[in-house]
Parts: structure tokens; sequence; C-alpha cells
């Protein structure tokens, strides 16, 4: 099993950031929260605290967990924590994602999210952070 990170980062006015992966990678065009994979030693919330630096340039603090979501893409199974995370310092800028974008609840509904994520955002949806 993959152990993978994502975070539900929120701008204080009910938006998401959503990030697309640029093509040609795997699940190249589809939209997802950012975050990846747990390295060895590492907690989940370390683990995105290190990617989100590295992929958005901002320091975050992770807050609630969501229920992680366990897929197969065909290449082994991924289990993906999700956490509620708040920015501390910085602004997101893609670094490795084709595009960020802060979406409210309609627009959040229009992306092509990666299959793995959909639930992960019907909880959000459910949970009314807002
Ligand atoms: N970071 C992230 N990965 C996700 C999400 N949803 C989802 O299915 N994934 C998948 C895509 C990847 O297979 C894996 C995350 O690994 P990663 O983001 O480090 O991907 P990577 O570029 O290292 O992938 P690869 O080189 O191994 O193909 O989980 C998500 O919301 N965030």
């Amino acid at each position: 099993m993959i152990e993978v990170v994502a975070g539900l980062i929120l701008d204080g006015t009910g938006r998401l950031l959503a990030c697309k992966r640029p093509e040609g990678k795997h699940l190249g065009g589809k939209w997802e929260f950012p975050g990846g994979k747990v390295e060895p030693g590492e907690s989940p919330s370390d683990a995105l605290v290190r990617e989100l630096e590295e992929e958005l340039g901002i320091r975050v603090e992770t807050a609630t967990a969501l229920t992680p979501v366990v897929w197969d893409y065909g290449r082994g199974p991924i289990r993906l924590h999700p956490f509620l995370c708040r920015i501390l310092s910085g602004q997101p800028h893609p670094h490795e994602h084709s595009e960020i974008r802060w979406c409210g609840p309609d627009e959040l509904g229009e992306l092509d999210w990666a299959e793995a994520d959909v639930p992960i955002l019907e909880e959000w949806r459910a949970m009314d952070t807002r």
C-alpha cells in the first residue's frame, strides 16, 4: 500500500484550492488536492507540510483529518489521507502543477477530479467548514 497525503486548503471565504496534474504524468490533466507520497519515517501530517512547501511554496498547519480513501488505478493500491489545512505563510504558486485554482462549491463540481478525490470532496461538502 502506498500512503499518500492531500491537503484541503481553505481561503477563509469558503473556497478550496484545486490543482491540475500536468499532462504527460500519471493522471495528467486531472484535478487533485496538492500533496504526495509519505516518505519512510514521516507522519502523514509532516509529509503534507513538506509537500505543500515543495509544490506550492506555502507553510501550512494541518487540522482535521478526513476519512482516508483506498483506491487502485491499476498500479497497486494507494491510501489517500486528506487533511484540512490552514496557510501560515506564503501565497500558493504552482511549482509542479500546470494550473491551480481557488474554487467555490459550484466550480469544484465542474472540474475533472482524480477518482480517489471524489469521496473526499463529498465528505468536505457534507461538513460545511465555511
Ligand atoms: N498528491 C495527490 N495525489 C493523488 C490525489 N488523488 C489521487 O488519486 N492521487 C494519486 C496520484 C498519484 O498516483 C499518487 C500521488 O503521488 P504523487 O502526487 O507523489 O505522484 P507522483 O507524481 O510521484 O506519481 P508518479 O511519479 O509515481 O506517477 O496518488 C490527490 O488528491 N493528491
